[in-house]
């Protein structure tokens, strides 16, 4: 079941404020969907998500279907039992993976055969055995099989009648999706997701095509693959707020910070990305005032945490008061330091429990700065904060 309520529009772009109401839970829009890879958000424990606020976190379909397996995932009920995670779930379909297996797979009409990556196993992925797989898993939210189409491969740019070819394959795999998910009585939402590679026509094409099928909510993919920065800005601009107004867009692999402010501009509901988990590891982290590396001897002697205006538990401590508002109760950027030229184990969770909340409350904001009518004043304090510098 999914229930989209739009609660707000911003009168000078294509934002909105939204509720998600899912068979797990309810999820307020904008929203950032931390990305759990093996059934875990890496070296986060599930009370620390619920901690930062996290409404709704992404499974991953290929590495949980190759371990544990479906027979565990079976015996659990389903991801939620597994990973002790109750609120909502989505999880993708496993395609994305398989295609950055490279050669190691065969793209056919009916289905990709690929290698196991972990015990070398012939294995088969189609729109039915994905459907499969995510009915046992019982996200909240299914994402169809979709081919991601490439931005280039093997240096050449990918040419309008390959992205047209590729888009075309994704429709018809979106209906096998829908064909399957319906046939497994499947009680979540299906998510179509929009081809079309970096041809606007292309994108029309697809969504005009997939909001036929009337799909509960619908995802803008293939973009964030390596395309050039205006590029991606030029199918954000296009593609979000032509989809269907009363239903949540879901925009793939996006992005940095300042992507998820233009993509809200754009009239997008919901995000995931690796970049604050992975770039926590290795010692990237976002602030206020933009992004500092911690490795960087500069810190190896300052009090200060991160981000002075952070409330969470590595900047804050457990009284939740950031620095600016006299607390001094978190960890200075001299102790991240440390902890990074040691290699001890505190560092990523600190620095990912930091990164993953400075995403969340980054929507945070928007969603309350779209409730009270001033996201325009919010986009322009943004910009500013962030360009000042740490
Ligand atoms: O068209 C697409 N179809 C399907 N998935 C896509 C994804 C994966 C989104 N995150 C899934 C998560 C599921 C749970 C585990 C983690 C992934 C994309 N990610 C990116 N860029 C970010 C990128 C990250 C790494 C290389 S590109 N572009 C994407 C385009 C598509
Ligand atoms: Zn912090």
């Amino acid at each position: 079941m999914l229930q989209f309520d739009l609660l707000q529009t911003d009168p000078s772009s294509h934002a909105r404020r939204g509720q998600l109401t899912l068979n797990h839970g309810v999820v307020q829009t904008p929203i950032f969907m931390p990305v759990g890879t093996y059934g875990t958000v890496k070296g986060v424990m599930p009370r620390s998500l619920e901690e930062m606020g996290a409404q709704i976190i992404l499974g991953n379909t290929f590495h949980l279907w190759m371990r544990p397996g479906l027979d565990v995932m079976q015996s659990f009920g389903g991801l939620h039992g597994f990973e002790q995670w109750h609120k909502p779930i989505l999880t993708d379909s496993g395609g994305f993976q398989v295609w950055s297996l490279g050669d190691m797979r065969k793209i056919t009409e009916e289905g990709v055969h690929f290698a196991s990556p972990v015990n070398g196993d012939k294995l088969f992925m189609s729109p039915e055995v994905s459907m499969q797989i995510q009915t046992v898993l019982n996200s909240d939210i299914v994402m169809q099989l979709d081919e991601c189409t490439p931005y280039e491969t093997k240096g050449h740019l990918t040419t309008e009648a390959e992205a047209r070819q590729s888009m075309e394959m994704s429709i018809r795999w979106a209906r096998r999706s829908q064909a399957e998910f319906a046939r497994l009585e499947n009680p979540n939402a299906l998510f179509g997701i929009v081809q079309g590679g970096m041809f606007e026509h292309l994108r029309q094409e697809s969504l005009e095509q997939l909001v036929e099928l009337d799909f509960p909510g619908y995802a803008v993919g293939g973009v964030s693959v390596g395309e050039p920065k205006d590029e991606m800005r030029r199918i954000m601009a296009h593609t979000p707020h032509r989809l269907p107004a009363h239903k949540p867009r879901y925009l793939m692999g996006v992005g940095t910070p300042e992507d998820l402010v233009e993509g809200v501009t754009q009239g997008v509901d919901m995000f995931d990305c690796v970049m604050p988990t992975r770039n926590a590891r290795n010692g990237t982290i976002f602030t206020r005032y933009g992004d500092l590396k911690i490795r960087n001897a500069r810190h190896r002697d300052d009090h200060q945490p991160l981000d002075v205006t952070c409330t969470c538990h590595a900047c804050a401590g457990t009284s939740g008061v950031s620095w600016e508002n006299g607390g001094r109760g978190g960890f200075s950027r001299a102790y991240l330091h440390h902890l990074d030229r040691c290699g001890e184990m505190l560092g990523p969770m600190l620095t990912t429990i930091h990164n993953l909340h400075y995403y969340l409350n980054l929507m945070q904001e928007i969603r309350h700065a779209l409730d009270a009518g001033t996201f325009t004043a919010l986009r322009q304090q943004f910009a500013t904060d962030r360009a000042r510098g740490v």
